[in-house]
């Protein structure tokens, strides 16, 4: 896929990234994401996609190739210029890492510090009257604003990640990251952890790329599914025509050769690899 420089949240050029000599995770990636897409990244386990989310915002650095993100070439930028480039990103993890003692509201106040750092301006009773008015929204489009003077170790799993929606959505971020979002859920608070992720992202125009090992829920929540295979991107298709059954054999099938053509024959529509 062809994404203009100005209208790609993600730009990923010839990405490689080894740790050690026998562990190649990324072998000459190319990826463009579109600004507003949704995009969900699958791959068998070490596959590299954590790594990849890691790799984008300048967490882990490349051996070689580059990374432009919302176009800021991250892996040319240090120090405040690469921290003002992540704090444009939110995050979202399998963990949620909440601070357990504290309220629902206090958590979702936290994500003010991504823009605007100062001492305790995240605590409920010290924060500015528009701060916590705006974390109160951010917990009512999340459906917990009755629950936001709650702690947060009294709340069930799904609610839990809810408010590190709520956080997240309080950075005011362009572009959504989430690893494994619904992946230490039961199979319906996963499935509405991912549809409010995928809703709210699309009503506010923002790019979402997400991991997940539910294939339903990688076609279900995103436009297009983006799959891993030996250190490249070795499946890319429109959501809307893929298939969860399908895309479960891609775990199956071996890594693609460079320079593997794309082939009828193959049970799913691989991408050439050396393009
Ligand atoms: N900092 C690191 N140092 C050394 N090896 C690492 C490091 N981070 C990741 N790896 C290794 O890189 C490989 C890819 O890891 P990664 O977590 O990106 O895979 P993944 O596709 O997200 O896997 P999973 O689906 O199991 O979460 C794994 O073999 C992992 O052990």
């Amino acid at each position: 896929m062809i994404v203009a420089p100005d209208a790609s949240a993600i730009r990923v050029t010839k990405l490689v990234k080894s740790f050690g000599p026998d562990r190649r995770i990324a072998d000459g990636l190319d990826l463009a994401v579109a600004r507003g897409e949704a995009v969900s990244i699958i791959g068998a386990n070490g596959a590299g996609k954590s790594t990849l989310l890691r790799l984008l915002v300048g967490l882990v650095p490349p051996d070689d190739g580059e990374v432009h993100l919302l176009g800021a070439p991250v892996t040319r930028l240090k120090g405040r210029a690469l921290a003002a480039s992540r704090a444009r990103v939110g995050f979202v993890f399998q963990k949620h890492n909440l601070v357990s003692r504290l309220s629902a509201l206090s958590n979702v106040l936290h994500g003010v510090q991504a823009r605007r750092a100062g001492p305790r301006t995240w605590h409920q009773a010290l924060a500015r009257r528009e701060d916590r008015e705006e974390a109160m929204a951010c917990l009512d489009a999340v459906g917990l604003a009755d629950l936001a003077r709650q702690r947060v170790d009294s709340l069930s799993g799904g609610q839990s990640q809810r408010v590190a929606v709520a956080r997240m959505l309080m950075q005011r971020p362009e572009l959504v990251l989430a690893d494994e979002p619904d992946a230490s859920l039961d199979p319906r608070a996963g499935a509405e952890v991912m549809g409010l992720l995928a809703r709210l992202s699309r009503e506010k125009g923002l790019t979402l790329v997400f991991v997940s090992h539910h294939m339903a829920h990688a076609v279900a929540f995103a436009d297009r599914v983006v799959g891993l295979a030996g250190g490249r991107v070795a499946l890319d298709e429109r959501a809307a025509t893929s298939d969860p059954d399908r895309l479960a054999a891609f775990f199956d099938e071996p890594p693609p050769a460079p320079g593997d053509a794309v082939s009828a024959s193959l049970p799913l529509q691989r991408i050439g690899a050396a393009s």
